[in-house]
């Protein structure tokens, strides 16, 4: 069986400059995958090439083998992809429950989507502040906003840029919970995330990058220790 998602030698220029040089990477259903790598490495614009955001100059996305690298974000979205950003994309004057609606409404009818809604908020634990406009809301909540987002869709491929961003410890614990769940129940998670702790202690799998190409790949402690990952850190947080 082909992996749930492939890049395939993908290449990306902003100008004459390469911010993706022939990456190739996959992620597996039931697996959570981190994708590392220092300031500017090129990993939200492999999450933009992944989710059909941005058009790669050569390679290719195979979802389930299928080949979508010529199909849009929408059209990648019903195929069962979700994603965040690494900045928040929030309604902000609506509530916490409205910003989970208009996206489950999106993927169900009205009334499925509110018990969707209700259920992703209850996981999350977010049911307290459901009511609360997401502009009110600590960073570290508004990101659990954003997941949320991403969840009601019931994704099977749900890519997650720097989700932990703002959480206190407790709350990355919870969340390191609820990304293992996620993939217990067969999702293929893909998480850009700075926190080292939490990407070493929930990824099964961990790819680095650096100034646009992959250095390493492989279990948290094997790249933890690789040359080429600690090489590419220095003068940055070690892993
Ligand atoms: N729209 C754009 N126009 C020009 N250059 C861009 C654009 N988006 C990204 N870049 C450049 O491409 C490279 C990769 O950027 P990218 O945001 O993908 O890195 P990143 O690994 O996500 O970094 P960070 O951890 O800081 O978010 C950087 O050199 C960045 O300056």
């Amino acid at each position: 069986m082909p992996p749930l998602l492939r890049a395939e030698k993908i290449t990306v220029s902003f100008g004459g400059r390469r911010a993706l040089d022939g990456v190739s990477l996959t992620a597996e259903a039931g697996r959570v995958t981190g994708l590392i790598g220092p300031n500017g490495a090129g990993k939200s614009t492999l999450f933009d090439v992944v989710c059909g955001l941005r058009r790669p100059r050569t390679g290719r996305i195979r979802l389930d083998g299928r080949d979508i690298t010529r199909e849009g974000p929408a059209r990648r979205a019903r195929r069962g992809m979700s994603r965040t950003f690494q900045h928040l994309e929030l309604f902000g004057r609506l509530s916490v429950r409205d910003n989970l609606l208009v996206a489950a409404e999106l993927g169900s009818g009205r009334r499925h989507a509110a018990r969707t809604a209700d259920a992703v908020l209850a996981r999350l634990g977010l049911t307290g502040v459901a009511d609360d406009a997401a502009d009110a809301l600590p960073t570290g909540l508004a990101r659990l906003v954003e997941v949320g987002r991403a969840l009601v869709l019931g994704p099977r491929v749900l890519l997650l840029d720097e989700p932990a961003a703002g959480q206190d410890a407790k709350e990355t614990e919870r969340f390191a919970a609820l990304l293992r769940s996620l993939a217990d129940e067969g999702t293929a998670v893909l998480l850009v995330e700075h926190d080292m702790s939490l990407v070493m202690s929930v990824c099964d799998e961990v790819h680095v990058l650096n100034l646009g190409s992959v250095v390493a790949s492989g279990p948290p402690a094997r790249v933890q220790t690789d040359e080429s990952v600690l090489a590419a850190y220095l003068g940055e947080t070690r892993p």
